[in-house]
């Protein structure tokens, strides 16, 4: 395969020491819980916007920001508004807007007639199920067995936050692609190989777009500052992700979020070339360059050789707000030019245009792929 020439940009987001200069109404916060219906969809989209637009804003997101990280938060402050009705209809609205890949399968599959499926798929949450404790995250042996299988007939990468080799050791599958530390870490299947000078070769890296010399020892130095001042916080979580580093705070009582919060933009002034984002109940800290699991998935595709290519169809499957950048990304491919799907249970502003609820429903979706490979393959061979 061969290495495409791929230009990387700086992030046009503020580093975390400037002020806010995002589209935020500055300390005038969205209410919480946010508006229901579209507008809360909206206003939650602005936050994102904002939030990903960097920390810069002072108090600006933070609390507000881990709070909206946490549907299980967000629900219960709507049950206690007494929104029960509300949320059936928004649900409703939701799933005729984003229905179910399984629903869909039929015209998921018929928009591949004539091209080839490349399969993208991120492992927290969409593998695996999410649990307190991130080293935890085991997938199933069914979940392993259904991605060796989906494997076979399409080529098939892993996209995720963690560290490549931290993520290929719960995926544990040789043959397919990694993209770690949110797509900075891009590596190849392994080939079997006999010399030293092959295996060598085997193992090599396809890309790294931030700068291994400078931002490495960069991440370690953050890595240490944060394991340090989120010590005396109960239930902190700093986990070494290679090229970004990840604060959990699931396990952190919510009383103790804005100490926390402050901690982490505390240890970022110092370090300008590194911006924060948000996951799952996860502040991400990572380098300022212009590069996500979007430019990840473009990378692969061409370095796949479907590069301007219309005879590929790209499916990606994932359940995070990074996810986001890899469905936009399919969206500026144009109309029916890839398949994105949103793993929720519950509806969320996303680029996505199908949705799945969680990762037993992914695993029937990959294995109804592989279903309808054999037959088509053997409909073919009568
Ligand atoms: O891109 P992903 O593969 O989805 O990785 C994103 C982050 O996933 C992990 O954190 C999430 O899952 C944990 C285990 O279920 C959960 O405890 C945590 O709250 C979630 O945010 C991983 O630990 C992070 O490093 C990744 O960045």
């Amino acid at each position: 395969m061969a290495k495409p020439s791929v230009a990387v940009a700086e992030a046009s987001g503020v580093p975390a020491q400037a002020s806010c200069s995002c589209p935020c109404p500055g300390t005038t916060l969205f209410p919480y819980p946010p508006p229901r219906g579209a507008s809360g969809i909206a206003a939650a989209a602005v936050r994102r916007k904002c939030l990903q637009a960097e920390v810069g804003g002072g108090a600006c997101w933070g609390v507000e920001s881990m709070r909206a990280s946490s549907p299980t938060h967000a629900r219960a402050a709507a049950a206690l508004a007494g929104a029960g009705a509300d949320e059936e209809e928004e649900r409703a609205a939701w799933m005729a807007r984003h229905p179910s890949a399984l629903g869909k399968f039929e015209r998921i599959v018929a928009a591949s007639e004539g091209r080839r499926i490349v399969m993208f798929l991120d492992y927290d949450g969409t593998l695996s199920p999410i649990v307190d404790d991130p080293d935890a995250a085991f997938m199933s042996e069914t979940m392993r067995m259904a991605v060796r299988s989906v494997a076979k007939h399409f080529p098939t990468a892993i996209v995720s936050g963690r560290c490549r080799d931290k993520v290929f050791g719960f995926v544990k599958l040789a043959e397919l692609y990694y993209a770690g530390s949110h797509g900075m870490d891009i590596k190849g299947p392994a080939k079997a190989s006999s010399s030293r000078h092959e295996k060598a070769k085997a193992k090599g890296v396809l890309f790294q777009p931030a700068t291994a010399s400078e931002f490495l020892p960069m991440i370690e130095a953050v890595h240490e500052r944060l394991v340090e001042t989120t010590r005396s916080i109960p239930g902190a979580k700093v986990e070494n992700n290679r090229f970004c580093v990840s604060v959990h705070f699931r396990c952190v009582d919510e009383k103790m979020w804005g100490e926390l919060w402050e901690s982490v933009k505390g240890v970022l002034r110092e370090y300008p070339r590194l911006r924060l984002t948000q996951g799952r109940m996860v502040l991400e800290v990572r380098p300022t360059i212009k590069w996500d699991k979007g430019k990840a998935l473009e990378f692969l595709l061409e370095s796949l050789g479907f590069a301007g290519c219309t005879n590929v169809l790209p499916v990606y499957i994932g359940d995070d707000r990074t996810d986001e950048d890899a469905f936009r990304a399919l969206r500026r491919r144009g109309q029916g030019q890839g398949v994105g799907i949103l793993v929720s249970k519950h509806p969320k502003e996303t680029s996505a245009s199908y949705s799945l609820q969680e990762p037993a429903e992914v695993m029937e979706f990959l294995l109804r792929l592989v279903e309808w490979k054999r037959l088509s393959r053997l409909s073919r061979t009568q």
